[in-house]
Protein backbone atom coordinates (compact mmCIF):
# COMPACT_ATOMS: atom_id res chain seq x y z
CA UNK A 1 0.00 0.00 0.00
CA UNK A 2 2.90 2.07 1.42
CA UNK A 3 6.68 1.93 -0.02
CA UNK A 4 9.36 4.45 0.91
CA UNK A 5 12.90 4.10 0.52
CA UNK A 6 15.36 7.03 1.77
CA UNK A 7 12.73 9.73 1.38
CA UNK A 8 13.94 12.78 2.21
CA UNK A 9 12.83 16.47 2.03
CA UNK A 10 14.74 19.55 2.72
CA UNK A 11 14.00 23.06 2.89
CA UNK A 12 15.91 25.80 2.23
CA UNK A 13 14.97 28.66 4.64
CA UNK A 14 16.12 32.64 4.97
CA UNK A 15 17.33 34.26 8.34
CA UNK A 16 17.96 37.24 9.52
CA UNK A 17 21.83 37.64 10.01
CA UNK A 18 21.78 41.58 11.27
CA UNK A 19 20.28 44.34 10.30
CA UNK A 20 20.57 43.67 6.18
CA UNK A 21 21.81 40.79 5.76
CA UNK A 22 20.33 37.25 5.40
CA UNK A 23 21.41 33.66 5.37
CA UNK A 24 20.11 31.04 3.54
CA UNK A 25 19.87 27.56 6.00
CA UNK A 26 19.13 24.08 4.90
CA UNK A 27 16.95 22.74 6.99
CA UNK A 28 16.47 19.30 7.39
CA UNK A 29 12.23 17.83 7.76
CA UNK A 30 12.96 14.48 6.43
CA UNK A 31 15.98 12.93 6.63
CA UNK A 32 16.29 10.00 4.65
CA UNK A 33 13.18 7.57 6.12
CA UNK A 34 12.48 3.73 4.67
CA UNK A 35 9.32 2.17 5.58
CA UNK A 36 6.56 -0.42 4.11
CA UNK A 37 3.19 -0.34 5.07
CA UNK A 38 0.75 -3.15 3.88
CA UNK A 39 -3.09 -3.37 2.96
CA UNK A 40 -4.97 -3.28 5.95
CA UNK A 41 -2.33 -2.14 8.66
CA UNK A 42 -3.42 0.37 11.37
CA UNK A 43 0.00 2.57 12.02
CA UNK A 44 0.65 5.35 14.07
CA UNK A 45 3.02 7.60 13.08
CA UNK A 46 4.58 9.60 16.26
CA UNK A 47 7.51 11.69 16.64
CA UNK A 48 7.96 15.29 18.95
CA UNK A 49 7.53 18.39 17.53
CA UNK A 50 9.34 19.10 14.41
CA UNK A 51 10.17 15.87 13.86
CA UNK A 52 9.24 15.55 10.10
CA UNK A 53 5.88 13.41 10.51
CA UNK A 54 3.57 16.18 8.66
CA UNK A 55 6.46 16.61 5.65
CA UNK A 56 6.32 12.83 5.68
CA UNK A 57 2.34 13.15 5.49
CA UNK A 58 2.54 15.63 2.86
CA UNK A 59 5.13 13.79 0.28
CA UNK A 60 2.84 10.38 0.74
CA UNK A 61 -0.19 12.49 -0.20
CA UNK A 62 1.67 14.49 -3.03
CA UNK A 63 1.25 18.00 -1.69
CA UNK A 64 5.17 18.07 -1.43
CA UNK A 65 7.72 17.08 -3.52
CA UNK A 66 10.37 14.24 -1.86
CA UNK A 67 14.00 16.14 -2.15
CA UNK A 68 15.54 12.45 -2.25
CA UNK A 69 14.14 9.07 -2.19
CA UNK A 70 11.34 7.00 -3.96
CA UNK A 71 7.76 7.20 -2.73
CA UNK A 72 4.96 5.01 -3.73
CA UNK A 73 0.96 5.02 -2.56
CA UNK A 74 -1.11 2.45 -3.93
CA UNK A 75 1.62 2.10 -6.89
CA UNK A 76 1.16 5.67 -7.60
CA UNK A 77 3.87 8.42 -7.51
CA UNK A 78 2.42 10.33 -5.20
CA UNK A 79 3.21 14.18 -6.74
CA UNK A 80 3.04 12.96 -10.26
CA UNK A 81 0.40 11.32 -10.04
CA UNK A 82 -1.58 13.54 -7.71
CA UNK A 83 -5.41 13.74 -9.24
CA UNK A 84 -5.13 10.05 -9.53
CA UNK A 85 -4.08 8.84 -6.36
CA UNK A 86 -6.63 11.40 -4.51
CA UNK A 87 -9.40 9.21 -5.72
CA UNK A 88 -7.85 5.98 -4.25
CA UNK A 89 -6.97 7.44 -0.50
CA UNK A 90 -8.79 9.87 1.55
CA UNK A 91 -6.99 12.39 3.92
CA UNK A 92 -7.83 14.02 6.80
CA UNK A 93 -5.72 17.34 8.03
CA UNK A 94 -6.90 18.15 11.74
CA UNK A 95 -6.10 21.64 11.60
CA UNK A 96 -6.88 22.10 7.87
CA UNK A 97 -10.59 21.63 6.31
CA UNK A 98 -11.39 20.48 2.82
CA UNK A 99 -14.91 21.34 3.20
CA UNK A 100 -16.81 24.46 1.91
CA UNK A 101 -17.03 27.18 4.64
CA UNK A 102 -20.40 28.18 3.97
CA UNK A 103 -21.91 25.72 2.64
CA UNK A 104 -24.02 23.24 4.46
CA UNK A 105 -22.08 19.41 5.37
CA UNK A 106 -24.35 18.15 2.80
CA UNK A 107 -23.31 20.03 -0.19
CA UNK A 108 -19.92 19.85 0.42
CA UNK A 109 -20.55 16.55 0.03
CA UNK A 110 -22.21 16.58 -3.20
CA UNK A 111 -19.56 18.20 -4.21
CA UNK A 112 -17.22 16.17 -3.35
CA UNK A 113 -19.08 13.33 -5.05
CA UNK A 114 -18.93 15.13 -8.70
CA UNK A 115 -15.43 15.83 -8.17
CA UNK A 116 -14.60 12.22 -7.65
CA UNK A 117 -17.38 10.88 -9.64
CA UNK A 118 -18.81 8.90 -7.33
CA UNK A 119 -22.18 6.82 -8.73
CA UNK A 120 -25.02 8.35 -6.48
CA UNK A 121 -25.72 5.08 -5.04
CA UNK A 122 -22.10 4.01 -3.84
CA UNK A 123 -22.59 7.66 -2.40
CA UNK A 124 -25.71 7.22 -0.74
CA UNK A 125 -25.00 4.30 1.17
CA UNK A 126 -21.42 5.81 2.75
CA UNK A 127 -23.61 8.73 3.04
CA UNK A 128 -25.48 6.97 5.42
CA UNK A 129 -23.53 4.64 7.20
CA UNK A 130 -20.82 7.41 7.94
CA UNK A 131 -24.26 9.71 9.15
CA UNK A 132 -25.51 6.20 10.92
CA UNK A 133 -22.12 5.56 13.00
CA UNK A 134 -20.98 9.44 13.20
CA UNK A 135 -24.09 10.52 14.67
CA UNK A 136 -24.18 13.80 11.58
CA UNK A 137 -28.14 13.55 11.67
CA UNK A 138 -28.44 17.03 13.66
CA UNK A 139 -26.02 19.27 11.29
CA UNK A 140 -25.85 18.19 7.50
CA UNK A 141 -27.84 21.32 6.55
CA UNK A 142 -26.16 23.55 8.86
CA UNK A 143 -23.22 25.44 7.23
CA UNK A 144 -19.39 24.05 8.20
CA UNK A 145 -18.32 27.73 9.68
CA UNK A 146 -21.66 26.94 12.59
CA UNK A 147 -19.95 23.99 13.25
CA UNK A 148 -18.81 22.67 16.58
CA UNK A 149 -15.04 21.51 16.00
CA UNK A 150 -15.96 17.96 16.84
CA UNK A 151 -18.90 18.38 14.51
CA UNK A 152 -16.29 19.49 11.61
CA UNK A 153 -14.29 16.90 12.30
CA UNK A 154 -16.82 13.90 12.00
CA UNK A 155 -17.94 15.68 8.59
CA UNK A 156 -13.79 16.17 7.62
CA UNK A 157 -13.69 12.49 8.29
CA UNK A 158 -17.06 11.63 6.37
CA UNK A 159 -15.88 13.66 3.54
CA UNK A 160 -12.38 11.52 3.10
CA UNK A 161 -14.79 8.63 3.01
CA UNK A 162 -17.25 9.16 0.52
CA UNK A 163 -15.05 7.38 -2.28
CA UNK A 164 -14.82 4.41 -0.37
CA UNK A 165 -10.82 4.98 -0.52
CA UNK A 166 -8.64 1.82 0.29
CA UNK A 167 -6.01 4.03 2.73
CA UNK A 168 -6.94 6.60 4.70
CA UNK A 169 -4.67 8.66 6.56
CA UNK A 170 -5.02 11.51 9.31
CA UNK A 171 -2.88 14.23 10.30
CA UNK A 172 -3.77 15.06 14.44
CA UNK A 173 -7.16 14.18 13.51
CA UNK A 174 -7.84 14.29 17.17
CA UNK A 175 -6.12 17.49 18.17
CA UNK A 176 -8.51 19.77 20.44
CA UNK A 177 -11.46 17.26 20.55
CA UNK A 178 -13.47 16.42 23.96
CA UNK A 179 -13.04 12.82 25.24
CA UNK A 180 -16.13 12.07 23.99
CA UNK A 181 -15.69 13.14 21.22
CA UNK A 182 -12.46 11.63 20.87
CA UNK A 183 -13.74 8.07 21.64
CA UNK A 184 -16.65 8.19 19.29
CA UNK A 185 -13.71 9.23 16.01
CA UNK A 186 -11.45 6.56 17.99
CA UNK A 187 -14.48 4.07 17.50
CA UNK A 188 -15.43 4.41 13.95
CA UNK A 189 -11.61 4.43 12.68
CA UNK A 190 -11.26 0.87 14.26
CA UNK A 191 -14.78 -0.49 12.77
CA UNK A 192 -13.95 1.34 9.38
CA UNK A 193 -10.53 -0.93 9.40
CA UNK A 194 -11.86 -4.06 10.82
CA UNK A 195 -15.38 -4.08 8.70
CA UNK A 196 -14.10 -2.47 5.41
CA UNK A 197 -10.19 -3.60 6.10
CA UNK A 198 -9.03 0.47 5.35
CA UNK A 199 -5.66 0.87 5.83
CA UNK A 200 -4.91 3.46 8.55
CA UNK A 201 -2.20 6.08 8.98
CA UNK A 202 -2.59 8.47 11.62
CA UNK A 203 0.15 11.02 13.01
CA UNK A 204 -1.05 12.09 16.61
CA UNK A 205 0.37 13.74 19.89
CA UNK A 206 -2.14 11.91 21.46
CA UNK A 207 -1.00 8.17 22.52
CA UNK A 208 -4.51 7.39 23.57
CA UNK A 209 -5.22 7.09 19.83
CA UNK A 210 -2.43 4.92 19.33
CA UNK A 211 -3.54 2.65 22.29
CA UNK A 212 -6.97 2.33 20.92
CA UNK A 213 -6.43 2.17 17.19
CA UNK A 214 -2.60 1.04 15.91
CA UNK A 215 -1.29 -2.06 15.65
CA UNK A 216 1.69 -0.75 14.76
CA UNK A 217 3.51 2.38 16.31
CA UNK A 218 6.38 4.17 14.20
CA UNK A 219 8.42 6.88 16.50
CA UNK A 220 10.60 9.73 14.14
CA UNK A 221 13.00 12.21 15.16
CA UNK A 222 14.98 15.01 13.41
CA UNK A 223 13.58 13.13 10.05
CA UNK A 224 14.74 9.33 10.86
CA UNK A 225 12.78 6.18 11.68
CA UNK A 226 13.39 5.66 15.56
CA UNK A 227 11.55 2.44 16.27
CA UNK A 228 8.72 0.32 14.53
CA UNK A 229 6.64 -2.36 15.63
CA UNK A 230 3.95 -3.30 17.46
CA UNK A 231 3.18 -1.21 20.45
CA UNK A 232 3.12 -4.67 22.94
CA UNK A 233 7.09 -5.47 21.41
CA UNK A 234 8.25 -1.89 21.69
CA UNK A 235 6.94 -1.69 25.33
CA UNK A 236 8.56 -4.68 26.04
CA UNK A 237 11.44 -4.01 24.48
CA UNK A 238 12.27 -0.54 26.48
CA UNK A 239 10.30 -1.37 29.44
CA UNK A 240 10.41 -4.17 30.48
CA UNK A 241 9.70 -3.82 33.92
CA UNK A 242 5.93 -4.88 34.67
CA UNK A 243 4.66 -4.45 38.56
CA UNK A 244 2.36 -7.40 40.01
CA UNK A 245 0.08 -6.15 42.91
CA UNK A 246 -1.37 -9.06 44.65
CA UNK A 247 -4.17 -9.34 47.14
CA UNK A 248 -3.63 -11.74 49.57
CA UNK A 249 -7.16 -12.99 51.35
CA UNK A 250 -5.61 -11.90 55.05
CA UNK A 251 -2.56 -10.02 55.98
CA UNK A 252 0.61 -11.86 55.18
CA UNK A 253 4.45 -11.07 55.21
CA UNK A 254 6.51 -9.24 52.97
CA UNK A 255 7.61 -11.44 50.49
CA UNK A 256 11.16 -12.12 49.99
CA UNK A 257 13.14 -14.60 48.03
CA UNK A 258 11.37 -14.70 44.82
CA UNK A 259 13.86 -15.14 41.87
CA UNK A 260 14.21 -11.44 40.03
CA UNK A 261 11.75 -9.70 42.17
CA UNK A 262 11.43 -6.63 44.18
CA UNK A 263 8.88 -5.17 46.46
CA UNK A 264 7.13 -1.85 45.70
CA UNK A 265 5.27 -1.41 48.27
CA UNK A 266 3.41 -3.37 51.06
CA UNK A 267 0.16 -2.08 52.07
CA UNK A 268 -2.52 -2.82 54.86
CA UNK A 269 -0.09 -5.04 56.59
CA UNK A 270 0.33 -6.97 53.85
CA UNK A 271 -2.91 -7.25 52.77
CA UNK A 272 -2.14 -5.76 49.29
CA UNK A 273 1.36 -5.65 47.64
CA UNK A 274 3.28 -4.56 44.38
CA UNK A 275 6.14 -6.10 43.32
CA UNK A 276 8.06 -5.65 40.34
CA UNK A 277 9.80 -7.88 37.74
CA UNK A 278 11.59 -8.40 34.77
CA UNK A 279 9.09 -10.33 31.92
CA UNK A 280 12.13 -11.38 30.03
CA UNK A 281 13.17 -13.32 33.26
CA UNK A 282 10.36 -14.59 34.58
CA UNK A 283 6.42 -14.58 33.31
CA UNK A 284 3.11 -13.25 35.61
CA UNK A 285 2.05 -16.98 35.71
CA UNK A 286 4.91 -18.63 37.08
CA UNK A 287 5.33 -15.50 39.99
CA UNK A 288 1.54 -15.72 40.89
CA UNK A 289 1.97 -19.40 41.44
CA UNK A 290 4.84 -19.50 43.50
CA UNK A 291 3.23 -16.81 45.47
CA UNK A 292 -0.11 -19.00 45.97
CA UNK A 293 2.11 -21.12 47.70
CA UNK A 294 3.08 -19.09 50.46
CA UNK A 295 -0.33 -17.47 51.10
CA UNK A 296 -3.99 -18.13 49.89
CA UNK A 297 -4.10 -14.66 46.64
CA UNK A 298 -7.63 -13.39 46.67
CA UNK A 299 -6.86 -10.99 42.91
CA UNK A 300 -3.96 -10.10 41.22
CA UNK A 301 -3.62 -7.44 38.60
CA UNK A 302 -0.43 -6.89 36.59
CA UNK A 303 0.51 -3.31 35.46
CA UNK A 304 2.17 -2.20 32.31
CA UNK A 305 4.17 0.80 31.75
CA UNK A 306 2.34 3.87 30.55
CA UNK A 307 2.76 4.52 26.93
CA UNK A 308 3.71 7.74 27.54
CA UNK A 309 6.77 6.84 29.29
CA UNK A 310 7.36 4.06 26.69
CA UNK A 311 7.45 6.55 23.90
CA UNK A 312 9.55 9.33 26.27
CA UNK A 313 11.98 6.95 26.58
CA UNK A 314 12.33 5.88 22.82
CA UNK A 315 12.54 9.33 22.04
CA UNK A 316 15.70 9.58 23.70
CA UNK A 317 17.47 6.56 23.26
N1 LIG B 1 7.49 24.89 4.46
C1 LIG B 1 8.52 24.80 5.31
N2 LIG B 1 9.56 25.63 5.20
C2 LIG B 1 10.62 25.54 6.02
N3 LIG B 1 10.75 24.62 7.01
C3 LIG B 1 9.73 23.75 7.16
C4 LIG B 1 8.56 23.80 6.33
N4 LIG B 1 7.72 22.80 6.74
C5 LIG B 1 8.34 22.19 7.77
N5 LIG B 1 9.53 22.75 8.03
C6 LIG B 1 10.49 22.33 9.06
O1 LIG B 1 10.70 20.94 8.95
C7 LIG B 1 10.77 20.31 10.22
C8 LIG B 1 9.71 19.22 10.33
O2 LIG B 1 8.42 19.82 10.32
P1 LIG B 1 7.06 18.99 10.35
O3 LIG B 1 5.94 19.97 10.26
O4 LIG B 1 7.11 17.91 9.33
O5 LIG B 1 7.13 18.33 11.79
P2 LIG B 1 6.02 17.55 12.62
O6 LIG B 1 6.68 16.30 13.09
O7 LIG B 1 4.78 17.42 11.82
O8 LIG B 1 5.82 18.54 13.85
P3 LIG B 1 4.52 18.85 14.76
O9 LIG B 1 4.36 17.71 15.69
O10 LIG B 1 4.95 20.10 15.49
O11 LIG B 1 3.36 19.08 13.84
C9 LIG B 1 10.62 21.45 11.24
O12 LIG B 1 11.91 21.86 11.63
C10 LIG B 1 9.94 22.55 10.47
O13 LIG B 1 10.29 23.82 10.96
Amino acid sequence: MIEVSELGRTFTVTRKAGRFRRTREQVVAVGGVSFSVEAGETVGYIGPNGAGKSTTIKMLTGILVPTTGRVRVCGLDPSRQRAELARRIGVVFGQRSQLWWDLPLRESFELLRHIFRVPAGDHAKRLQECTELLGLDGFLDTPVRQLSLGQRMRGEVTAALLHGPELLVLDEPTIGLDLDSKERLREFLAELNTSRGTTLLLTTHDLDDIERLCRRMMVIDHGRVLADGPLAELRDEVTPERVLVVDFERPCDELTGLPGVQTVKVEANGLRQQLSFRRDTVTAATLINLIAQRSPVHDVAVIEPDIDDVVRQLYHR
